[in-house]
């Protein structure tokens, strides 16, 4: 997969494996009165993330819980566009946007965010031109239904590892087809969304088929509830089970790693990637 992805003014170099640090944007607080106290403490939790070594900060404006209530484009960017806009002139922070609206897309691309992070796969109205007018590279979310429902009952007609692998490859075609060039994507399997225990194990398990598109690996499985059915551990206790996940996903050729403790991350990913990258030093020349 390329060794390094043009994100708008900046270059990510994915020759080694990169943590995206999530930044909790609580719904409404930088459209009301509060306007400044929570801008300023998302800056603050960006400043540390960034300090602890992340090299992307990831901003949402909408809630992908199961069952949240949706957002018009309007309220999602009146949300997202005040810490685009920060994150990029305060710390020229590499921001990647998680959207599915053409009109965030858009906006935020133009206020300097550096990456599309799409859990639709750009699969909404619109979102495939806004993608392809923006230049920046796009991730592509493998998930199966919709936020509401899809944790009733997954299933799969296929090996849940092929039909992710199907689905990714026909998002590519289809942006390939509307001129969004190969090189600015990437893939992720989309850890927890219409996925059973049973599914999200077996994806990590064979995570390295997805190599084979030659495009690098996005995984988020931070504190999601894999870990909790696996440990039976709450929400807040879920690190140590995400350093484990994210330490096998570099095992298994993931390049960028979504998570909400950036510090301990980055010590895990980098000892996997020490022990991934033994005995190659005599391949480099
Ligand atoms: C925006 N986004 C999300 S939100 C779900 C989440 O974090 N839930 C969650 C958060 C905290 C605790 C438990 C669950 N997950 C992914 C992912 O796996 N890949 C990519 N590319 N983007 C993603």
């Amino acid at each position: 997969s390329p060794q390094a992805l043009r994100c708008g003014r900046h270059q990510l170099d994915l020759s080694y494996p990169r943590v995206m640090g999530i930044l909790n944007v609580t719904p409404d607080s930088f459209s009301d009165g509060g306007h400044h106290v929570a801008l300023d403490d998302a800056l603050r939790h960006a400043e540390r993330m960034l300090a602890e070594g992340a090299a992307i900060i990831d901003v949402g404006g909408e809630s992908t819980r199961p069952g949240a209530a949706s957002v018009t484009a309007q309220e999602e960017l009146d949300r997202v566009a005040p810490i685009v806009e920060a994150l990029v002139r305060e710390l020229d922070a590499l921001v990647s946007v998680d959207t599915s609206s053409a009109l965030v897309m858009r906006e935020t691309s133009q206020l300097g965010a550096g990456l599309i992070n799409d859990v639709r796969a750009l699969e909404r109205e619109g979102a495939l031109e806004a993608a392809v007018t923006s230049g920046l590279p796009v991730c592509l979310m493998h998930r199966q239904g919709e936020p509401g429902t899809m944790q009733q009952a997954p299933s799969y007609s296929v090996p849940v590892e092929e039909a992710v692998a199907a689905y990714l490859a026909e998002r590519i075609a289809v942006c390939e087809a509307a001129g969004l060039e190969r090189e600015r994507l990437l893939l992720d399997p989309g850890f927890g969304f219409g996925k059973t225990l049973a599914h999200n194990l077996r994806l990590l398990n064979r995570m390295q088929h997805l190599t084979t598109f030659a495009l690098p690996l996005l995984v988020g499985m931070s504190r999601k509830s894999m870990i909790g059915q696996v440990l039976d551990r709450p929400v807040e206790e879920r690190l140590h089970g995400g350093l484990a996940l994210s330490a096998m996903a570099v095992e298994r050729g993931a390049k960028i790693i979504r998570v909400h403790d950036v510090a301990a991350t980055a010590d895990a990913i980098g000892m996997a990637w020490a022990v991934c990258q033994e005995g190659r030093e005599h391949e480099a020349h």
